[in-house]
């Protein structure tokens, strides 16, 4: 098993990674966490026992270094690990956009770099997590990675030149999910439901979806289709969605994300 991780950055996908971990059977020992506010660092000692370090801290004890900062946080926090990484330390970067060629620049030569893209459904242990090496990282490093984040979900390899479409994908694609139920759950409303029995409804339902595809393995057109009876209620809905342009809005929504992706990956590009 991989030894000390350290997650550089902890706010909502590194807590997620951290409660996901320690669920998956992770010590506390284990792990340590980097915060630049000491009232976050504490909230995150007292909830989980982890303890808050400094960079170079973490650059001695941990094997494996997790940055989850903010893109546009990247930079001071790579002037502060540049002086204390090593090609002994592995840098497994969870940044949108950010490519490995931007680490490789700013740290000694011979770091190996994972970029990483997951999910929150980590505190659950249910990511999905697509992962492709740097110009230094090894088979090996990706190995480490691959188990580092098999505790806490599903892990891919894919080649770098995918991230931002991953990250679009299925890196933000729970929000599209969380999106999708506060508005059918709003619709319950309309139709006088109260919102408590909405909810229920709608939350089991997507959970029952969910299992369907992920159990079946059947296409989602042949479920959607078991559940469309001729002049049926689904149809009539089917209509209204298509009539709305829901497939394109959903075709836009991803491409403007995976733009957003590059776009951020650009705004540390030198050249
Ligand atoms: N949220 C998600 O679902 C996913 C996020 N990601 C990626 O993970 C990264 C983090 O996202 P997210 O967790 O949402 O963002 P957050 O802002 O919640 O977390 C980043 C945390 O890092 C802290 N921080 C910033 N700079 C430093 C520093 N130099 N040293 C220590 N701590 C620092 C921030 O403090 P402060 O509050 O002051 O900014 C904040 O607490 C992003 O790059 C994002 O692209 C990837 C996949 C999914
Ligand atoms: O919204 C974001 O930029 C991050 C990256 C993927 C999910 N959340």
């Amino acid at each position: 098993m991989t030894d000390s991780i350290a997650v550089l950055g902890a706010g909502k996908i590194g807590e997620a990674l951290l409660s996901g971990l320690l669920t998956g059977g992770r010590r506390v020992e284990e792990l340590m966490f980097t915060e630049r506010h000491p009232e976050r660092a504490a909230e995150l000692t007292a909830r989980y026992g982890v303890a808050a370090v400094d960079v170079a801290t973490a650059a001695k004890e941990a094997a494996v270094l997790i940055v989850a900062v903010k893109p546009q946080d990247i930079e001071p926090l790579l002037d502060e690990l540049a002086p204390h990484a090593t090609a002994d330390t592995l840098v497994v970067s969870l940044c949108a956009g950010l490519p490995t060629s931007l680490y490789e620049r700013s740290l000694d030569d011979g770091v190996p770099v994972v970029r990483v893209m997951p999910n929150t459904p980590m505190v659950v242990g249910e990511a999905m997590s697509a992962i492709s090496p740097g110009r230094h990282a090894t088979n090996d490093h990706l190995a480490v990675v691959e188990e580092l984040l098999s505790v806490v979900g599903m892990v891919v390899r894919v080649p770098e030149s995918q991230q931002d479409a991953v990250t679009a994908l299925s890196g933000s694609g729970p929000a599209y999910f969380f999106y999708l139920v506060e508005a059918m759950i709003d619709a319950g409303i309309l139709l006088g439901l109260p919102r408590a029995v909405s909810e229920k409804l709608i939350i089991q339902s997507a959970v029952g979806a969910a299992t369907m595809l992920a159990k079946t393995g059947e296409h989602p057109v042949i479920l959607r289709e078991a559940v469309t009876s001729p002049a049926g209620t689904t149809i009539m809905a089917i209509r209204e969605l298509e009539k709305h342009g829901v497939r394109a809005a959903l075709l836009d929504a991803i491409e403007a994300a995976r733009d957003r992706s590059q776009e951020l990956g650009k705004a540390h590009d030198p050249s």
